[in-house]
C-alpha cells in the first residue's frame, strides 16, 4: 500500500513542522552521558546544537511535500523511456538510525498526455524520501508511487543500490555487500520484455 499522501488534508500531515533543535541537542546531550561520555569537555560542547542542526539536514524531507517537488511539469512529445540513473542517495536507517548510502535509478514511460517532469526534479524526489529514517524497501516503493501518481504515465521503474553501514560497521559486519531494490508500476509490472530492456540498461555499466 502506498505511504504517499494522496490529499491536501494527507499531505499537511506529511509535512510537518522541522526538527525541534534545542529537544534534539538535548537528547544528544543525554546520548552522550548514556554511552559514558563527557558533554562539558571541550571537544564536545558544541557537538548537541551541532548534531541537531546536522539531523535538521538528514531528517529534512520529513517536512517535505513530494508533490511540491512534481509540481512543475510539462507537455512533451515523448512516449518512450526516460532514465536517470546513478542518482546519489544519503538515507538514514530507522533500526539503528546509521547511514544507508548508494544511487537511486529512476525510469518512467510518459502516459498518453505525455506529462514529463525536470530531470532534476525526479533527483529532488529521492531526496525527500531518502531525508526520513527509512527502510530501503519503502523508499523505493514511495518514489514510484509519486511518480505513478503525479505523471500517470505508461510505467515507472525504480531501482535502489544501497549499501548498510548497519551492516558493515556492526551488527553481522559485512562491508560492501549491496541491497538491491525494485518498484515497478504500469507496463513495467505487466510486461516482462520491457521491464527486462529497461533493467538491463538501468545495470549497465
Ligand atoms: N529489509 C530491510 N532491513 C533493514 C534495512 N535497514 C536495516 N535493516 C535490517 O533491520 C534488521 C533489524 O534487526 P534487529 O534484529 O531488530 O536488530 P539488530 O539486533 O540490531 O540486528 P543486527 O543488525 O542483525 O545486529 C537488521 O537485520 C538490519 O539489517 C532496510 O532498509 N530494509
Ligand atoms: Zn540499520
Amino acid at each position: 500500500m502506498s505511504e504517499v499522501p494522496t490529499g491536501p488534508e494527507d499531505r499537511a500531515a506529511a509535512a510537518p513542522h522541522g526538527v525541534d533543535l534545542a529537544r534534539a541537542a538535548a537528547a544528544v546531550r543525554e546520548l552522550l552521558l548514556a554511552v559514558g561520555e563527557d558533554p562539558d569537555r571541550p571537544g564536545l560542547q558544541e557537538t548537541p546544537a551541532r548534531v541537531a542542526r546536522a539531523y535538521a539536514e538528514t531528517f529534512a524531507g520529513l517536512g517535505q511535500d513530494p508533490y511540491d517537488v512534481l509540481a512543475t511539469t510539462f507537455d512533451e512529445d515523448h512516449d518512450e523511456l526516460v532514465l536517470v540513473k546513478d542518482i546519489p542517495m544519503y538515507s538514514t536507517c530507522e533500526h539503528h538510525l546509521v547511514p544507508f548510502h548508494g544511487v537511486a535509478h529512476i525510469g518512467y514511460i510518459p502516459g498518453n498526455d505525455g506529462r514529463v517532469t525536470g530531470l532534476s526534479k525526479l533527483a529532488r524526489l529521492v531526496d525527500v524520501f531518502a531525508r526520513r529514517p527509512q527502510v530501503q524497501e519503502r523508499m523505493t516503493s514511495q518514489i514510484a508511487d509519486a511518480l505513478a501518481d503525479v505523471l500517470k504515465p505508461r510505467g515507472v521503474l525504480v531501482v535502489i543500490e544501497a549499501e548498510h553501514l548497519c551492516m558493515a560497521m556492526r551488527g553481522i559486519r559485512k562491508p560492501g555487500a549491496t541491497t538491491v531494490t525494485s518498484a515497478v508500476r504500469g507496463i513495467f509490472r505487466e510486461n516482462a520484455a520491457t521491464r527486462s530492456e529497461a533493467m538491463s540498461l538501468v545495470l549497465a555499466r
